[in-house]
Formats: structure tokens, sequence, C-alpha cells
């Protein structure tokens, strides 16, 4: 389970468990990502932001293998995918789970048969087995247990979300790519699903790869960001250091009106007292 690479960081030396290098990715000859490296730290929540249109979401797919990149690599746990066998890539498939943004779940399935599909795919298993590993998977993710038997067109935005999320987190994975977790949830929602995914950081020791829009699910959830824009990472830290970066989307972004609410040099003490804590409580 452990990552072949680390990185030295602020913060010490660092597991890392996704190393992208020179990704570059374009459709119809118009380029998207160039020449873009990333690196995502073990247990990290990873809050990627930019404009819309900047690549966010055609990154997120480039890592998982969902688009094809024109040129660059892409390391998991410290294995290059393209020199990875069929068996090998299948196997790192295995260790992430992914929230798509809209949710993606099958229409003509119940949520137990959508969070039990990558089960069924993966692990052969009698079906009893199968619907009780889903069923524990529903309760993580604190949909009611009825919630097991619905189709997805009878759930509120926040519970297909939070079924989606069952579904990610089927086999146990140590990565979650979450693409616009919280879009059309209610504020209150959003908050909810944020804490969740933070619990589930804290508990399960995840690492989240996470595009968002929601300044909130920044704030609240993330320990790093990324700022995608000119084809790149343009830059990457805390809020206070996000603040601080001489860029036009960077500073209308985070030091704009709504950017005002937020005390942040306040909320990046506290991420490093938690990060402390979970270091303190692993050792
Ligand atoms: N399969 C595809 N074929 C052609 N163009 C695509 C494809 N996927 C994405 N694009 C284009 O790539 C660009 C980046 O799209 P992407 O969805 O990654 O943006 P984003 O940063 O996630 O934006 P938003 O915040 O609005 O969701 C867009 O111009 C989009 O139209």
């Amino acid at each position: 389970m452990e990552a072949a690479t680390t990185a030295k960081t602020d913060a010490g030396e660092r597991p890392v468990v996704i190393r992208g290098r020179g990704i570059t990715v374009g459709f119809g000859g118009k380029p998207i990502l160039e020449d873009l490296d990333i690196d995502v730290y073990r247990g990290e929540i990873l809050g990627v932001v930019g404009g819309s249109g900047t690549g966010k979401s055609v990154l997120l797919r480039t890592i998982i293998g969902l688009n094809r990149r024109i040129a660059g690599t892409v390391e998991i746990f410290g294995q290059d995918l393209d020199a990875a066998t069929d068996a090998e890539r299948n196997r790192i498939g295995r260790r992430w789970g992914v929230l798509f943004q809209q949710g993606a779940l099958f229409s003509s399935l119940t949520v137990l048969q959508n969070v039990a599909v990558p089960i069924r795919e993966h692990f052969p298993m009698p079906e009893d087995l199968r619907n009780e590993l889903a069923r524990l998977k529903i309760e993580l993710v604190g949909l009611p247990p009825d919630a097991a038997d619905k189709f997805p067109s009878e759930l509120s935005g926040g519970m297909i979300k939070r079924a989606s999320l069952a579904r990610s987190l089927a086999l146990d994975p140590d990565i979650v790519f979450l693409d616009e977790p919280t879009a059309g949830l209610d504020p209150i929602g959003a908050a909810d699903f944020d804490a969740l995914i933070r619990n589930l950081r804290d508990t399960l020791g995840l690492t989240v790869f996470m595009v968002t829009h929601d300044l909130d699910s920044l704030v609240g959830i993330t320990d790093r960001i990324a700022v995608l824009g000119n084809r790149k990472v343009l830059v990457d830290g805390t809020f206070r250091e996000l603040k601080n970066f001489d860029h036009p989307w960077t500073q209308a972004y985070f030091n704009g009106e709504r950017a005002q609410h937020y005390d942040f040099e306040a909320m990046d003490a506290a991420a490093a007292a938690a990060a402390s804590t979970r270091t303190t409580e692993k050792a």
C-alpha cells in the first residue's frame, strides 16, 4: 500500500500517490493541457480550481485514463500507467473510485445494485455477501437503509451524490476523484457532503482529488489547492499562499468579494493543527 515515491515539501517528506509530468491533452488540434505537472500527496484533500473550461475535468479524466494523453506521464503509487501491463492497470484501477459530475448512476438499477456493480466486476462472490458489502457502503455515506432499494429517479440531488460516493467506495479505494461533488446542492446539503468527505478521509485515510468551484468546500475541507490556468497548474498551495499569488484569476478568486468572508490565516492554522493531529495518531 506504500507509495513508491516521495517529495520534499514544507511539511517534510511526503509520499506522492499521483505524479503527473508533462501532461499534454488536446481535442481536434486544440490544446487543453500542455506540459502540466501535478503531484498529489497521500492522505491529502487536494482541491483543483480554475476558470470554466480550463480543463479541470479533462485533467481528472486524463489521470484515470479516460482521456488520451498526447504527451506526458502519469504515475499512480509509483507505477507508470503507460508501462503497466493490463493486469497491473486493473489492479491500480481498483485502488481508486470516481464520483462523476452528474453522479453517473445506472438509472435502471437500484442504489444497492449500482453500488454492487464494481464489486461484481472485480470480485466474484455470492450475491448475499456482495449485497451485504454494498449495504455497508450505503450506510457509510449516511444514506438511510431504505435508500438501497430506490432507483436514482426517486432520490434527491444530495442522495444521488451520496449513492455515487458509495459506489466509488465500493472497492475500498485509496484514492477518490470527485468532480464537482457539491454542484447543485443547497448550501446545507453541500456543507453536509463536505463534512462527509472530510470524515471519510480522516477515518479511511483516503487521498482525495476534488475538482470544485465551491469556495465553501475549498475553505472547509481542502488541505491544498491547485489552480489551473494557461493549460497548466498555475500555482498550488494553501489559501494564504494563493491569496498572495500575483495572477489576475487567483487575485479575483481568492481576494474577491466572496472570499472576504473567510479568515484564511485562522483556517491555515486549523488545517495545520488537524494535519499534525493526524500524523501523531498514525505514529
Ligand atoms: N471529449 C472531448 N472532446 C472535445 N472537447 C472536449 C472534450 N472534453 C473536454 N473538452 C473541452 O475541453 C475544455 C475543458 O473542459 P473541462 O470540462 O475539463 O473544463 P472544466 O475546467 O472542468 O470546466 P467547468 O468548470 O466549466 O466544468 C472545454 O473547452 C471542453 O469543451
